[in-house]
């Protein structure tokens, strides 16, 4: 419990959720604020609607798929300030308007539910667009969870539509290493993918056990793919990478009914949480528990999501109406919905499956802005060549593109260009903001690619940073963190020791704030401000957010500049002081006698900085708020004064 607690602070406090005590959403689904926004024309509007009416239904409709990336669901007999329900009457106009709506507009309209209620019937749709078949909405959900809480079983019981027999049996289809094979657990980051059609049923056909990717993408409208992380702690570096590097909509935590809240459980909880990712619980294995035992976990679990450590709403889901509010209502990181499954007797997956049907894209990609790739992983696949897969962040990546790969050990960047594209290993010609693929490079080798780097487009004018600034908050530190502190950080795909230069405070403890200042200690990378970091070596953890970077620029580029800019200015204010005096071409041995000096003078300062390990700099740290790049090229007078002196 103390683990978790120590996330607290990283969670938005909203005093209301306090009083909440929600075991089946009582209460939680009433009228809300954003959803009223969307209908503003009261529960008979679709009933025989005016052609203006008509033409204002259709393009709120339309905002409200596209501002949900691509799906919608559509409630009728609903109105502000009204009794809900139609009579029969206007519901069947209601929904014919619907239809022509839907059908003018490309998307498919699926009912979710038909309620009786005092005022007639109300019901729920689900709005999707249709897609071509080559693209499909794409939504990332991270397995997380204590070892043996049932994750591989589960993802093979789902992507492959057989039940397990509870001795290991689903989970064989997944295992991708032999050591896995014979131990039984996950080491590596898995990616298994889940199709469904534009009507929401499952479209995973397995041949002989084998999935065919591409067949499921050109079926499927919405694809789940499922990154499935290691629950053994020894793997949580690996965890870790896959939480943050394979930017997920939403974490799937599993209990295991009989085990209930332990290990990693409430390691991997929190993690979520410090990483605003929304979470879900799959409680397994309720086939073989006792029913006081599966009481006992729920409780227990119910308590912790509560806690204020947490502050989350628990939804049991038991029925398909408690689906539907849930999938509508997730998109707020507050809510957490819980199912009870069975990977044995298949009990409660119908709902599950429901649920992933339903769930949206948390992140919207801005695709006009230009292209952002974030690599972590990197490939060499005979015939191809060089590959690199990751997440689009933004914009768009066609092929023949060309883009900007780095940085590298000397913070460039340098041209690439896309040979091939593949998403879920379907070829494709393009790729949008959201979305993962992978690119054949042409022209460059696997070993100068390493996972953290990206692909941008040029106009972005990309600078990689030895050195940034983050906003931290200290979970756990069983002593003190003072300067020179080092450890790994995790920032997207980036994962890298660094070292702590600055801070605000003089020692950090457990649950302390501060700003800090890092420099990562091999190779300069790639970041943004805003994004989200984790800071951890061992059991010591900090989470906090990037607030400003310090660009490098490349040592052995600025110095060819500077030198160029130095000689001009040298020559030019020799040839004021004397016309006459034609600048001489000293001779070798008097170039060789002078060159300190005139390293010094000519930015040589950068020369002495570029020849270190590492290309760190030798220089003392920038003030915060400076650049240290300003710093850098800005040689100290002090030491040019007293080699003047010495020589004079
Ligand atoms: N009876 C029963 N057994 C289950 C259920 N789910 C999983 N199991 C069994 O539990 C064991 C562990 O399942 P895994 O899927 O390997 O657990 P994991 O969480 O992926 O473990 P790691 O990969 O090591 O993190 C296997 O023997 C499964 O057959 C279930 O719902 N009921």
């Amino acid at each position: 419990m103390a683990a978790l607690m120590e996330y607290s602070e990283t969670e938005v406090k909203s005093p209301e959720s306090e009083n909440l005590d929600i075991e089946n959403g009582g209460g939680l689904f009433g009228p809300d604020d954003d959803f009223d926004e969307c209908r503003p024309f009261g529960k008979l509007a679709l009933v025989s609607p005016s052609s203006e009416e008509y033409e204002l239904l259709l393009e709120t409709i339309k905002l409200r798929v596209e501002d949900a990336q691509g799906e919608t669901i559509y409630e009728i007999g609903i109105g502000e300030g009204e009794p809900p329900g139609l009579q029969d009457e206007d519901y069947q106009a209601s929904v014919a308007t619907l239809r022509s709506i839907t059908e003018a507009l490309g998307l498919e309209c699926v009912t979710l539910r038909e309620r009786t209620v005092e005022g007639g019937t109300v019901a729920e749709f689900l709005l999707r667009q249709k897609l071509e078949s080559q693209d499909f909405m794409e939504i990332r959900v991270a397995v997380v969870g204590n070892v043996d809480a049932g994750k591989s079983t589960l993802l093979g019981v789902l992507t492959h539509g057989e039940l397990d027999n509870g001795r290991g049996f689903a989970r064989q289809k997944l295992f991708r290493h032999k050591h896995e094979m014979e131990s039984g657990r996950t080491s590596s980051v898995g990616n298994d993918i889940l199709g469904f059609d534009s009507c929401g049923n499952v479209v995973n056909k397995p041949d002989h056990g084998h999935l065919d990717w591409i067949k499921i993408c050109e079926d499927a409208a919405k694809v789940i793919t499922f990154i499935d992380l290691a629950g053994h702690e020894r793997y949580l570096k690996t965890t870790v990478f896959g939480m943050t590097g394979h930017a997920p909509d939403f974490a799937m935590l599993m209990i295991g009914a009989n085990a209930g809240v332990i290990g990693m459980t409430k390691e991997h909880l929190g993690l979520a949480l410090a990483l605003n990712v929304p979470v879900f619980v799959v409680v397994t294995k309720v086939d073989m528990c006792p029913p006081n035992v599966l009481q006992e976990t729920l409780k227990l679990l119910t308590r912790i999501l509560k806690s204020p450590g947490c502050r989350k709403i628990p939804v049991i889901v038991q029925n398909k109406d408690d689906v539907i509010c849930s999938a509508t209502n997730f998109t707020t990181e507050r809510m957490c919905p819980v199912f009870q499954v069975s990977n044995v007797t298949g009990e409660n997956l119908e709902l599950l499956k429901m649920f992933l049907n339903l769930l949206s894209t948390r992140v919207k990609c801005d695709i006009s802005k230009p292209a952002e790739f974030q690599i972590d992983d990197t490939f060499s696949v005979p015939g191809v060549g060089t590959v690199v897969s990751g997440t689009l962040l933004q914009g768009f990546i066609k092929l023949n593109d060309t883009l900007l790969l780095g940085p590298d050990a000397l913070g460039q960047f340098q041209p690439i260009v896309i040979k091939s594209i593949h998403r879920k290993r379907m070829p494709v010609k393009e790729v949008r903001g959201g979305q993962t693929a992978s690119f054949a490079l042409k022209k460059i080798k696997r070993s100068s690619i390493r996972k953290g780097m990206v692909m941008v487009s040029p106009r972005l004018e990309p600078k990689a940073c030895w050195e940034f600034e983050g906003e931290i908050l200290v979970l756990h530190h069983p002593t003190t963190i003072s300067v020179r502190y080092q450890a790994m950080v995790h920032v997207g795909s980036v994962r890298q020791t660094a070292t702590i230069i600055q801070m605000t405070s003089q020692h950090l403890r457990t649950g302390d704030k501060a700003l800090v200042r890092f420099r990562f200690i091999k190779n300069p990378e790639y970041l943004k401000p805003g994004m989200r970091l984790v800071f951890r070596e061992g059991r010591t953890k900090a989470v906090g957010t990037i607030t400003n970077l310090f660009p490098h620029v490349s040592a052995v580029a600025q110095n060819t500049r500077q030198q160029r800019a130095a000689k001009k200015a040298q020559q030019e204010s020799k040839h004021q002081l004397n016309p006459q005096n034609e600048p001489q071409k000293p001779s070798k041995r008097n170039r060789r006698s002078r060159r300190p000096y005139n390293d010094y003078s000519e930015g040589g300062k950068e020369n002495v900085q570029s020849s270190t390990p590492n290309g760190a700099s030798p220089l003392p740290t920038a003030a915060p708020g400076t650049s240290s790049t300003a710093a850098a090229q800005t040689p100290s007078i002090a030491p040019l004064a007293a080699a003047a002196a010495a020589k004079s």
